[in-house]
């Protein structure tokens, strides 16, 4: 456990922006100097995009390129993690024995470089929009089948969901009753999709669920065919923005202060969990 959750209810959280290509090792060396810079600036916690292992040009390299948590890709980062004494979620392809496709799945790793939870992503993208993005990421990802308890961090009990999982209010608000503190949303949002919705998604969770929101995700052109919306934020239980990403497709992150007990200052002062109707809705 870190120190800063023993100190107080205070930590540190810095979310990574930056554009992955189908070149593993390229994409690793950036995660690597952003974990080393994060620590530097005394983040407790570090949030990687969604895919931050690659993002393919073709259909076949997906399931060549993925690998399993044993891989090479992991262990280098979860060194790092203990290197740095740093807690990470990162987005990766899992590879499994399950099937040739892998899991779209939000890795925890602890300061001490365990791996203490792998959620594997419920709500697979599909999206068919004329002259904008066609996807089906079913063709190529296996679907998770379990919503993962939330673990305690530095940033307090942290749930894990991946990019269009925000869609879906529902588990959201079963990962609040599940005791978060904070949902973690790595991300590779369309450019289309993310100038309408991004912003107003991942608010609308953290406003409705009272947690903090760990929207990290990745930009810029990935290549010929993709390119992705950016703007990696942290949103607090209030619903304000407190640290988002510059426009640009430089390997960055940006950093904010946690605080639980203006968590539970929020959820005191509108206490909307208070007020569902279960009698009327038996499940949240
Ligand atoms: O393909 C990979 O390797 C990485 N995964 C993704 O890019 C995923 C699945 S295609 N993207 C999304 O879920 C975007 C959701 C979105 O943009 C929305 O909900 O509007």
């Amino acid at each position: 456990m870190s120190v800063s959750q023993s100190a107080g209810r205070r930590a540190f959280a810095s979310v990574a922006q930056f554009c992955a290509t189908d070149s593993v090792s390229s994409n690793l060396k950036i995660c690597l100097s952003l974990i080393t810079e994060g620590a530097k600036r005394g983040s407790n916690m570090i949030f990687f995009p969604e895919a931050s292992d690659y993002i393919a040009s073709n259909k076949t390299q997906i399931a060549e390129l993925a690998e399993p948590l044993s891989g090479s890709f992991m262990s280098a980062i979860t060194k790092s993690a203990k290197e740095n004494k740093v807690w990470l979620s990162i987005g990766i392809h899992e590879k499994t024995p399950d099937s040739p496709k892998p899991y779209n799945s939000n890795v925890l790793i602890d300061d001490s470089g365990e791996i203490v939870s792998v959620y594997r992503k419920l709500h697979l993208f599909k999206v068919s929009i004329e002259n904008g993005p066609q996807l089906s990421e079913n063709h190529h990802i296996l679907e998770g089948l379990k919503i993962c308890p939330p673990v305690q961090t530095p940033v307090g009990k942290l749930g894990l969901a991946i990019c269009y999982d925000v869609r879906f209010p529902e588990l959201a608000s079963t990962l609040r009753d599940m005791g978060a503190h904070g949902i973690t949303y790595p991300s590779v949002f369309t450019e289309k999709t993310g100038a309408a919705h991004w912003d107003v998604l991942m608010r609308a969770r953290a406003i409705e669920t009272q947690t903090y929101v760990y929207a990290s995700a990745q930009i810029g052109n990935h290549n010929h065919k993709r390119s992705s919306y950016g703007n990696s934020m942290i949103v607090d239980p209030w619903g304000t923005v407190i640290a988002r990403c510059p426009l640009d497709t430089n390997p960055c992150l940006s950093t904010a202060e946690i605080n639980l007990d203006y968590l539970e200052l929020v959820r005191s002062q509108l206490p909307v969990y208070n007020s569902k109707r279960l009698d009327i809705f038996n499940s949240s």
